[in-house]
């Protein structure tokens, strides 16, 4: 078995033509209800329900949502502008360990996008020995955590390093190091759940979208135990409708889920008030820096749902977000890398300047 795949790009997408409906949704089931269900869909492909419409555009877009052109900016000048409002954390290195010194830096590093490029088969998203090692090396000078949407034995498979926290299935499966216990206070192990009760709901939920979208070609389902991702980047875009409208229909009969979106995904999660940025206030708790002044908590993410953890460093007023992206974005954070190669690059620059200021002490 060889470890590569299929790198992906996101180039902007192509907008298809918009037809306006004026049609409810009941009246459109209504008005077709002796047609066949594969023919409501295949109609809803051309004509679309408008939340199926609304869906479909969000899909469109980039995660977090690629800032839209402007007539008066060219597409250099957006660039220019957005880097100097979020500037690669790379060039301000110095800011960031300056404005560090003396105070505990706290990692939280998203996996996919972040640690691993996007490929086409989620199964495949494999990192680097160069990073794993970077990131084994800020583990050892940092308290570091894994905050995924993944679930946890998949991303642990991914990253294989025991020392670190795990908040997989977006925060709410958090682990604490397996083997080494230094960061845990008073030798309590860190262990939260908040979703446990919506397994039975979301194992049943996985069965039946595998089920409604196994006719469709390369839509894919995978069961982050307490979230699921309908991956639509396989899909071919004229499909994306009905992908969506079945994803709607069986969320339909399940109104304590809810529907966010990420890179080409379509994200089923319970809808509690529980999300990466909630994860990161725990875990800080959990070190025993809830209201520390003396923390610096630095989230690096590349994703929509990594927005939540920026909201919070931002509100704050603490650590830094640094947005993976080569694109300008919709972004909380404050600084940005362009690809997960440069991510590698800040966590050496990290160790270094940590073992040098270690020499001088
Ligand atoms: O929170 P993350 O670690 O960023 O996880 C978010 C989702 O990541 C994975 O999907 C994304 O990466 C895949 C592999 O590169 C790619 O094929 C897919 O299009 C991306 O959306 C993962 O498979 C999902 O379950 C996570 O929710």
């Amino acid at each position: 078995m060889t470890n590569q795949n299929v790198m992906v790009s996101e180039s902007k997408p192509t907008i298809g033509v918009k037809i306006t409906v004026t049609l409810s949704n009941s009246s459109l089931f209504s008005k077709h209800i002796t047609i066949s269900r594969k023919k409501v869909l295949k109609k809803l492909d051309n004509e679309g329900g408008p939340k199926v419409h609304a869906w479909v555009d969000s899909m469109r877009d980039s995660s977090p949502t690629r800032v839209k052109s402007t007539d008066s900016l060219s597409e250099t000048e957006e660039q220019s502008s957005w880097i100097a409002h979020h500037p690669s954390a790379l060039d301000k290195f110095e800011e960031i360990v300056n404005a560090s010194k003396g105070k505990k830096i706290v990692m939280f590093l998203d996996y996919d996008g972040t640690l691993a490029p996007i490929v086409e088969d989620p199964d495949r998203a494999f990192m680097t020995n160069e990073m794993r090692e970077a990131v084994r090396d800020v583990a050892g000078y940092f308290p570091t955590a894994i905050v995924t949407g993944r679930c946890r034995d998949k991303v642990f498979s991914f990253v294989k390093l025991a020392g670190l926290y795990y908040a997989a299935s977006h925060g709410m499966d958090i682990e604490g190091p397996s083997k080494s216990r230094k960061y845990k206070k008073g030798n309590q192990g860190v262990l939260f759940q908040p979703a446990s009760e919506f397994l039975p709901m979301i194992d049943e939920v996985y069965k039946t979208l595998l089920e409604k979208t196994k006719s469709i070609p390369g839509a894919k389902v995978e069961n982050n135990k307490f979230c699921l991702s309908v991956h639509f980047r396989c899909v071919d875009e004229k499909s994306w409708g009905t992908l969506a409208e079945e994803v709607r229909l069986v969320l339909n009969e399940y109104p304590k889920l809810k529907l966010t979106q990420g890179r080409k995904v379509l994200e089923i999660r319970p809808t509690i008030k529980w999300d990466k940025g909630r994860a990161l206030e725990f875990l800080l708790e959990a070190l025993g820096y809830a209201n520390s002044k003396d923390v610096v908590p630095v989230y690096i993410g590349d994703d929509r749902t990594d927005e939540d953890a920026f909201k919070v460093l931002r509100n704050r007023e603490q650590g830094f977000g640094i947005l993976v992206s080569k694109v300008p974005k919709d972004t909380n954070a404050s600084y940005s890398l362009q690809e997960p190669s440069e991510v590698n690059e800040f966590l050496r620059r990290l160790v270094d300047w940590k073992r040098s200021s270690l020499r001088q002490q």
